[in-house]
């Protein structure tokens, strides 16, 4: 007996990292495919930019660089430079004075220079890596590759200098492992965890996934279980492990479906507050899973699988079906309430968005201008597509907003072509106010200019007393969402919370 339990969790323990290895196997081929792919589009955009038919610099070439940005998946920003200084961007525009770019980290065969650790002009805060050639460069995005990686795997993609044996910059996790590993590739155990390597044939790049061994066998914890308690009934708990195993491989995908399917989605609010008076002025519809095992999964992954398999649109209905049937009695009492629902590029572009829209504000017999729509910058990548989408989206009676600013670098006056009404300043750069700063913030200069363009302003992610009363002090109408204010709740604690917050009612008419 005690023979079969031991054999029974050994083999068990066996197929179980086995599994893992096979899974980080195949998550760092998706990365390395993602990178090769950004890679390509790297090359082609500054082909193209470098083959510009339009004086450098010049109006037409600002707008031409700014349209290769914007049709672009993984580049952010594309600028010019003359003697390594750079001298104007889609997004900035010409600038005042060059900037200087420090000397790059790695020159690639085809003339390619990689400048890595790059703080930029409109983001300081983020450690960009700019990839330069003749006189174009571009700024590579820094989510190109969380999305693929599901916890509890980890990883890094590294730019690796295969001549010099290092790894000259990395995305993810932080490496802990010596460069000669990662650059030979394959499966490593080291340190309590499991890596697998892979490095490209084609560019500079490497990828590295990894588990802690005790997280590995965690997620087979109730295998384990089984074959413990069952010991010596090790055919019965075998079959029990395959079919565990096959549940795991089970695509996130598919099970993304099953859950909107079986309505294991939920919708959390959270609220967006006046930083003056403090009032709850609306809240933002934030989409919730947790998987067969109870554990949240985050929505920055699930909703990115769907968006990328093309059934984001089924997630927004259900958002909007959801948050107008649980809070449609709540917006009619509080007319001035908003609720603000995500809608992904792909949806702006379906016509059903707007029969939705109505049909649901129909049934809740509330008005459209109750429900305000959040598209992130890539939403309006197609600069025709978005205008035409945002001015039907207006004219139905809804307030637009722009989500994430500052992470696409996209310029405002773009925004203001585009006639959205408000804008939604990224955590990020929230972030880069606080005690002790080594910069000052970029935000001030941000919500004075979308003053000058007359959108309103949302900072998201307030998380201090500092942060709320620094854009407090700015003055001028301005909303704050994040931690300080409130972590995203579900419907019946947002109720209590907006109720609590109103300005209490008139006293009812004293009887002459
Ligand atoms: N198309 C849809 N996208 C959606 C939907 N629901 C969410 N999302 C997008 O997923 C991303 C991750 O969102 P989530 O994990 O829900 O995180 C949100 C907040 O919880 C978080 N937040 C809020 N306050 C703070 C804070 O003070 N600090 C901090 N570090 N994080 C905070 O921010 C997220 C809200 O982000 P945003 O939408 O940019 O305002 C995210 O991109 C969601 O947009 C959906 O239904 N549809």
């Amino acid at each position: 007996m005690a023979v079969g339990i031991a054999l029974g969790l050994l083999l068990c323990r066996t197929a179980v990292l086995w599994q893992a290895q096979l899974d980080l196997g195949r998550y760092a081929t998706q990365l390395l495919r993602l990178g090769e792919e950004a890679a390509a589009e790297t090359q082609r955009v500054l082909r193209e930019a470098n083959a510009s038919p339009v004086p450098f610099c010049s109006d037409a070439d600002i707008a031409r660089l700014r349209a290769l940005a914007f049709r672009s998946r993984y580049i952010k920003g594309v600028g010019r430079l003359r003697e390594g200084m750079l001298a104007c961007s889609g997004t900035l525009g010409r600038l005042p004075a060059p900037l200087a770019l420090p000397p790059p980290s790695l020159t690639g065969p085809a003339g390619l220079r990689i400048h890595s650790g790059i703080s930029l002009a409109m983001a300081p805060q983020l450690q960009a890596t700019v990839i330069q050639s003749g006189n174009a460069s571009v700024v590579m995005g820094t989510d190109i590759y969380g999305g693929v990686v599901p916890a509890p795997f980890g990883y890094t993609v590294a730019v690796a200098d295969r001549d010099a044996g290092r790894i000259v910059r990395g995305w993810g996790d932080e490496l802990d492992l010596p460069a000669s590993a990662v650059l030979q590739g394959g499966a490593l155990n080291a340190g309590g965890f499991l890596y697998r390597s892979a490095c490209s044939p084609q560019v500079a790049l490497c990828a590295v996934t990894r588990i802690s061994v005790a997280e590995a066998l965690a997620r087979a914890h109730t295998a384990f279980w089984l074959f413990g308690v069952l010991g010596g009934a090790l055919a019965l708990a075998a079959v029990q492990l395959g079919v565990m195993l096959w549940g795991r491989q089970q695509p996130l995908e598919r099970r993304l479906r099953r859950a909107i399917r079986q309505g294991g989605l939920t919708v959390v609010y959270q609220p967006i507050v006046d930083l003056h008076s403090g009032a709850a002025v609306g809240a933002e519809a934030l989409v919730r899973w947790r998987n067969e095992q109870g554990l949240p999964i985050s929505a920055e992954v699930f909703v990115k699988v769907a968006e990328d398999r093309g059934f984001i649109g089924e997630i927004t209905r259900f958002v909007l079906r959801d948050a107008l049937g649980e809070l449609g009695a709540m917006l009619q009492r509080v007319p001035g309430f908003r609720i603000n629902v995500n809608v992904a590029p792909s949806d702006i572009t379906e016509s059903w968005l707007l029969d939705e829209l109505r049909r649901n504000l129909r049934a809740a017999r509330v008005p459209p201008g109750q429900i305000g729509l959040e598209l992130t910058e890539r939403s309006t990548a197609e600069r025709a597509v978005a205008v035409d989408a945002i001015a039907r989206l207006r004219q139905a009676g809804h307030r637009v907003y722009i989500d994430d600013f500052g992470t696409g670098y996209s310029s405002l006056s773009y925004l203001n072509e585009l006639n959205v009404d408000a804008l939604k300043i990224d955590r990020s750069f929230t972030r880069t106010v606080r005690p002790g700063a080594e910069a000052p913030s970029i935000v001030p200069q941000i919500v004075e200019m979308a003053r000058a363009l007359n959108l309103d302003v949302v900072v998201e992610g307030i998380e201090t007393a500092g942060q709320a009363e620094y854009f407090r002090a700015m003055g001028g109408q301005i909303r704050g969402q994040g931690r300080y204010f409130a972590h995203p709740m579900n419907a019946r604690d947002l109720l209590a919370w907006v109720y609590a917050r109103r300005p209490p009612a008139p006293a009812p008419a004293a009887a002459p």
